[in-house]
């Protein structure tokens, strides 16, 4: 699967010169009294009672109202302005959530408050669907409009970077190293590995990316006989690639490792099709030859609470009561490959001079270089908002 060559070649936009860098973050509550309101944020519109929110709070409530993510982006920020620095770059960072302070409007103002008109936009997904990519534009694209800012600041944004050897590298690096502890163990007979993501509604993942060139859904490969349903659409077919590149790449150590593609942290009515297997559910059903199980979670780009809560808490304990050793491999984080790769991602962007040559579009999967605008239809499934970075 390929993207149409014409299609992508128009998505590709030529480099130009930018004034700042905007870090587009999810946002986590950061205390007891902030859950509730952080989640009528995330849930906004869809008129969901404070009693319900309070049953899916229990995970922030259990580390005392505190999600990991924003002093993780915080960190990631720092990163970003040393990595920039060493490069000589002049670029300043700011950053922005789309659900918690600082708010995307508020760094919009603060922007343009400093004098900056052209920015580029680093989102902290790295896959193609409505909430990893859409959303992100739909909302900057909302700030805009509500700071009056629409005309004054220029937004656009970096690719999505699943298969750029900046996410991949620290991923494989990952996998390697959760192998390398289960063969300590002795374990490594019987491994397997699972690759998590973030499960989505079937009806949302069957239209992720563009239109014109939507994969259809096929069996996870698990190396065996599989009744899930994992989806069609670009964001499954991403994963496939990025977790099938990780397998190849680790096989000169570890050769013939069975693996697969789970989801988890599925929220929303039961009667609407998500992606399945869950992670759980997954485990439940491994051979009882599985001994030992690496989790990499490349659905996310840092330790968050999806990663805290639902993989080191409930897929943990799931391995537990299965007697399997669970070994829960990191997230790129700050891991220097990923902080470099970023600004590499930027360099494909942003050239000093008008006129000069940028930094050549890296890419270790075919689906990639992924496009830099997306189509007004792309990863759309349900009424159309004004996005920013559509062609
Ligand atoms: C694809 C995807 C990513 C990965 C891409 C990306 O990173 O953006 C992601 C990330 C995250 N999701 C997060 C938290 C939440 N997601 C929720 C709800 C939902 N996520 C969805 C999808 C995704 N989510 C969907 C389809 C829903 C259903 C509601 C809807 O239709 O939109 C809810 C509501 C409560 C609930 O339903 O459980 C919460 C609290 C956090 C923060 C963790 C922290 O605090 O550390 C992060 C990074
Ligand atoms: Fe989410």
């Amino acid at each position: 699967m390929t993207l149409p060559p014409l299609a992508a070649s128009s998505r590709t936009l030529p480099a130009t010169t930018y004034d700042a860098i905007l870090l587009a973050g999810f946002g986590g509550p950061e205390g007891q009294d902030d859950v509730i309101p952080y989640l009528r944020n995330v849930t906004r519109g869809r008129g969901i009672p404070d009693e319900r929110l309070e049953e899916v709070a229990h995970h922030y409530r259990h580390f005392g109202g505190i999600s990991p993510i924003n002093d993780q982006n915080r960190d990631l920020k720092a990163a970003l302005e040393a990595e920039i620095a060493k490069r000589g770059l002049g670029l300043p960072v700011y950053w922005g959530n789309r659900f918690w302070a600082p708010y995307f409007a508020d760094a919009l103002k603060e922007l343009h408050a400093d004098g900056h008109r052209k920015v580029l936009v680093l989102v902290t997904t790295s896959f193609s669907s409505y909430s990893g990519c859409r959303a992100y534009r739909e909302d900057l694209a909302t700030a805009l409009a509500e700071t009056g800012l629409e005309g004054e600041l220029e937004l656009d944004k970096v690719r999505q970077y699943f298969d750029h050897p900046g996410f991949v590298n620290p991923n494989i690096d990952a996998v390697r190293g959760g192998l390398a502890s289960l063969k300590e163990q002795g374990l490594l007979e019987g491994a397997h590995v699972m690759f998590a993501t973030h499960s989505i509604p079937t009806a949302a993942a069957d239209v992720s990316g563009p239109r014109e060139a939507l994969p259809s859904g096929e069996p996870v490969a698990t190396g065996g006989e599989n009744e899930w349903y994992a989806g069609g659409g670009w964001y499954v077919e991403q994963q496939r690639a990025v977790a099938a590149l990780i397998m190849d790449k680790v096989a000169d150590e570890f050769p013939d490792v069975p693996w697969s593609l789970v989801f988890q942290s599925r929220s929303g009515s039961p009667e609407i099709p998500w992606l399945e297997p869950d992670i759980n559910d997954a485990i439940e059903k491994l051979d009882d030859a599985v001994k030992g199980l690496v989790i990499s979670p490349i659905g996310f780009v840092s330790d968050h609470m999806e990663v805290a809560w639902d993989l080191d808490n409930e897929a943990v304990e799931t391995c537990e009561e299965r007697g399997i050793v669970p070994v829960r491999v990191p997230t790129v984080g700050v891991d220097p490959q990923y902080v470099a790769g970023l600004i590499d991602l930027v360099e494909e962007r942003h050239v000093a001079t008008p006129g000069d040559t940028p930094r050549e579009r890296e890419a270790l999967t075919d689906l990639g270089p992924w496009q830099d605008v997306c189509p007004t239809d792309c990863c759309l499934g349900r009424a159309a908002k004004a996005t920013i970075a559509n062609a």
